[in-house]
């Protein structure tokens, strides 16, 4: 290796990197999100304009046209999404399809580099298994703000791994959400009354 000042600052990060670097930037990484309605959608774009992320979307309803239009990359294979993505994001409703959805199998396909995201419901992740995979260091981490036991018990085992970040079920509570929420609530209660299909029939992006 030829010596001038950029090569020995390369020497020197390489060798202490462990010492003094506290993570990874997340610019120019890969997300990949898993359900892309309202929250997985402004998530995606998001990231894309802040972070110059490259977005792959899987979700089996929604058309590729439409995942496109959104400016993400459709997939049709979780498991290829779970093995490409450095950043895991979960924007989906918690029912039989998505109950355990990311077990022990999900998680060895990803790589020590992943950082798994769930801000949906618990459950969608097996705690047992992700409680594992980050004792192991299977994968790099993982932000939850939803669980299996709600209210989040403060001793939670997930919270004995320093890899792991916690919040208790706080995503939607702010005075602003909280607002929209009544007003949305309210609004389709006087569409229904009016005999006007409700925005959660038709679907919030596909209005008249
Ligand atoms: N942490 C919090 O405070 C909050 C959590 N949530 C949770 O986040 C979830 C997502 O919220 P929104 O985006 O508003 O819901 P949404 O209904 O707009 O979007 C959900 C998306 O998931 C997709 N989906 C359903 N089953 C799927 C599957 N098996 N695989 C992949 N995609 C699938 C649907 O096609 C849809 O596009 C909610 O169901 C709720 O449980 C929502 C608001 C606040
Ligand atoms: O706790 C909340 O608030 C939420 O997670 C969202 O607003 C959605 O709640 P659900 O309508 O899915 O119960």
């Amino acid at each position: 290796m030829k010596l001038n000042l950029q090569n020995l600052l390369y020497v020197i990060l390489e060798r202490n990197q462990p010492m003094f670097l506290k993570g990874y930037e997340i610019t120019d990484t890969r997300l990949g999100l898993i359900g892309i309605g309202h929250i997985g959608y402004l998530v995606g774009t998001r990231l894309k304009a802040g972070f110059n992320m490259d977005v792959l979307a899987y979700d089996p309803f929604i058309s590729k046209e439409k995942c496109n239009d959104m400016g993400f990359q459709y997939e049709r294979d979780l498991n290829t999404l779970i093995q490409t993505c450095d950043i895991i994001s979960i924007s989906v409703p918690l029912n039989d399809s998505t109950k355990n959805m990311i077990s022990k199998k999900e998680l060895s396909l990803m790589s020590t580099s992943t950082i798994l995201i769930n801000t949906s419901r618990g459950g969608i992740v097996n705690e047992e298994d992700l409680y594992e995979a980050l004792q192991n260091h299977q994968i790099l981490g993982a932000g939850f703000d939803a669980f299996i036991e709600e209210p989040l018990p403060a001793h939670h085992k997930l919270f004995t791994c320093p890899n792991f970040v916690g919040t208790p079920h706080n995503g939607a509570n702010t005075y602003e959400a909280l607002t929209r929420m009544g007003k949305g609530a309210v609004g389709e209660i006087i569409r229904f009354e009016k005999g006007v299909p409700t925005l959660t029939n038709i679907g919030f992006n596909n209005l008249p």
